[in-house]
């Protein structure tokens, strides 16, 4: 549904990603996981285009993105949630939402993005910055998939979040996989959220795949000592 091969980026001079390969299936989640300085940022940004890549193919559903502009990407099924989630702090919760939508919806924020994330319906006239870190987190969630997109990419979306929120993201995001039939990359160095949702582990180690393992064959410990310093 969505393959990455022989991606290679970098920033200036400084190669950062050496020709990862990936395929993920349609409705398949996979936690990229590894840690900081690693290059799972590197490899979203390559991803959607906010920073060119040097080489290698993305295809979403058989359409090769890799030559087009990030907003192309976008209308060819791919969304972002970026580290830090980005919402916009001094509009409402409902324009924060817009801000994703089709020009086709007409700025109709879609009834199961509401069903999906209640708070944001109850807060939808509040300012974005007003908002905790966990439904800043659920806004930029609900912002990208505002697009209607076939694969998600969550960039560290546990970062700075309480563990009780932790829980109701990796409830949200089960759901919403089930729900539209998507497919989910989240980058993480949080185990303990990504054995919630994953169906398959990648570590990145400086811009490399080392290691990769299906749900069902996963070595807990063997991962940990890659995320630990
Ligand atoms: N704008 C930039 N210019 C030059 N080098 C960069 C830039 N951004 C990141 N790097 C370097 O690229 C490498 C990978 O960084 P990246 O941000 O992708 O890591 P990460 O795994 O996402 O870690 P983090 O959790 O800290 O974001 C690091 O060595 C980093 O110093």
């Amino acid at each position: 549904m969505f393959s990455i091969s022989n991606l290679v980026s970098g920033y200036g001079q400084s190669q950062i990603l050496h020709e990862l390969n990936l395929d993920v299936a349609k409705r398949e989640i996979v936690a990229v996981m590894g840690r900081n300085g690693m290059g799972k940022t590197t490899l979203f940004k390559s991803l959607m285009g906010v920073l060119p890549a040097w080489g290698g193919q993305i295809c979403i559903d058989g359409v090769e993105v890799s030559k087009l502009d990030t907003h192309q990407r976008v209308e060819n099924g791919i969304a972002y949630v970026p580290q830090g989630r980005m919402i916009f702090p001094s509009m409402s919760v409902l324009e924060n939402i817009q801000t994703g939508l089709p020009a086709s919806a007409k700025g109709k924020v879609p009834d199961d993005l509401y069903a999906l994330f209640p708070v944001l319906h109850e807060m939808r006239g509040r300012k974005g910055g007003n908002l905790s870190g966990g439904q800043q987190q659920q806004l930029a969630i609900a912002r990208a998939l505002a697009t209607n997109p076939k694969v998600l990419l969550l960039d560290e979306p546990t970062e700075g979040i309480q563990p009780s929120i932790i829980k109701d993201i990796a409830r949200s995001l089960k759901e919403i996989r089930n729900l539209r039939d998507l497919t989910i990359i989240v980058s993480e160095q949080v185990l303990s959220f990504t054995m919630e949702i994953a169906d398959r582990f990648l570590v990145i180690e400086k811009g490399k795949f080392v290691v990769e393992e299906s749900r069902d064959k996963v070595d807990e410990a063997s991962i940990s000592r890659y995320l630990s310093v």
